[in-house]
């Protein structure tokens, strides 16, 4: 009998989950059965982060006294910070974050702790600290003295000021706070699944989230938000966008930004980023990115749609972000910023749980030889 190989691992169902569904030929995406539409237009992420780790919407009471601990925990260890300043110049910030939140887990005397309570408590001072150091990797980076936070601004406006050095607007805030909130959770994606491999081991948080990070930087998951950037700037004007499509169509390449594992339909989050994307480049009167993409989007459609391509969260996310005056290596952590809840919420639902993962795979190399020496080889 020959052993049926699930490439990629498509289809394979290794466990439970209350935390999100997605139905793919749909394009529909809910966190704990609500639509991400509402959580965008209702919620904040300090919310959606609640309900992820607790499984369910917290009282007014509760809210507060989460958003309170994240505020409490947004300081980093100033040697972190001393490390972080002399990352080399130029590094990619995935790396240095990656790097970063390894070194965290070594200055953390809890971070052996992998009781429930442990990874809880690990999981929140990550997610509030996270945005510490993505934003003193950036300033570093660009030899500019690093922002100590502020405990009066949101998780959102408290990022976007340590980044750039002075308050957003409240307009602003609110943009990127509902751009955190649509990358918060995404089910068994790879760096979801990295997270909770690494858990099943046993292994710490910080261990889980390193792995995680690692997973979302490549350019078929969390680094295509960059990747779709590059091919902004590569193709420059809308009158090169279809030829450069079609080019990279004809010679079989990735347009990056789109296709699916799961969706075979519109990602439901790019529909929600389509829409702050115009409303964002009509603002500026710089709409040519977004032109580009609309562009590309009517051609990948019409020419892919009929094979399930349509753009998913990564393709519009970059011009919301530079009209934030994010620069585009800064996308990728920023999706690590707000997936951070979903990799915690998730470890701690597997492992309360867990069996260690361990799938196998179909043997096709030699049988029955011998070592041979190395002179007579
Ligand atoms: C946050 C996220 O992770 S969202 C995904 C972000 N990644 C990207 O945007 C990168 C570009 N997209 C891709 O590489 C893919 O669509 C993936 C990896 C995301 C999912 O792809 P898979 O499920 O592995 O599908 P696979 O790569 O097998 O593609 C199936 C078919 O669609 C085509 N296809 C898939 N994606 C694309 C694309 N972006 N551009 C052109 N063709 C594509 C493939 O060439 C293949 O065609 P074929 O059957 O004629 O050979
Ligand atoms: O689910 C996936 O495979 C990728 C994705 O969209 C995400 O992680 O947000």
């Amino acid at each position: 009998m020959t052993a049926t190989i699930a490439k990629g691992l498509e289809g394979v169902l290794f466990t439970e989950s209350k935390l999100t569904f997605i139905n793919g030929t749909e394009g529909i995406l809910t966190h704990l059965g609500i639509p991400i539409q509402e959580w965008a237009e209702k919620s904040t992420f300090e919310e959606l982060s609640f309900a992820l780790l607790h499984g369910k919407l917290p009282t007014s009471e509760e809210l507060a006294k989460f958003d309170a601990e994240l505020r409490a925990n947004r300081e980093v260890p100033a040697e972190l910070l001393r490390a972080i300043a002399s990352y080399p110049k130029g590094a990619h910030p995935m790396q240095a974050l990656r790097t970063a939140v390894s070194h965290l887990g070594l200055l953390d005397s809890q971070a052996e702790d992998t009781s429930a309570e442990g990874r809880y408590a690990i999981g929140v001072r990550m997610i509030a600290q996270f945005s510490t150091i993505i934003a003193a990797i950036a300033r570093a980076q660009d030899g500019q003295d690093v922002v100590a936070p502020r405990a009066d601004l949101t998780h959102a406006g408290n990022f976007l000021y340590m980044l750039k050095g002075h308050e957003p607007t409240p307009e602003e805030a609110r943009l990127f706070d509902i751009a955190l909130i649509l990358h918060a959770d995404h089910g068994m994606n790879a760096s979801t699944f990295t997270a909770i491999a690494t858990a099943s081991t046993l292994s710490d948080m910080y261990s889980s989230i390193t792995s995680a990070i690692g997973a979302l930087k490549g350019p078929l998951h969390g680094g295509a938000n960059e990747a779709v950037m590059d091919m902004l700037d590569e193709i420059g004007t809308v009158e090169n966008a279809v030829s450069y499509i079609t080019h990279k169509l004809d010679n079989k390449e990735k347009i990056m930004g789109v296709g699916h594992r799961v969706y075979k339909y519109f990602d439901p989050r790019s529909r929600v980023l389509r829409e702050y994307a115009a409303f964002v480049s009509e603002k500026q009167g710089k709409s040519h990115y977004y032109q580009i993409l609309e562009t590309i989007e009517k051609e990948i459609v019409e020419r892919l749609g009929g094979k399930g391509i349509y753009p998913n969260v990564d393709f519009y996310s970059g011009v919301v972000y530079s009209d934030l005056g994010i620069k585009k290596s800064y996308f990728t952590p920023i999706f690590g910023l707000a997936r951070i809840s979903g990799w915690v919420a998730s470890v701690i639902e597997y492992t309360d749980n867990n069996r260690l993962l361990r799938p196998d795979a179909v043997y096709t190399g030699a049988k029955d030889q011998h070592y041979v020496e190395i002179a007579q080889r």
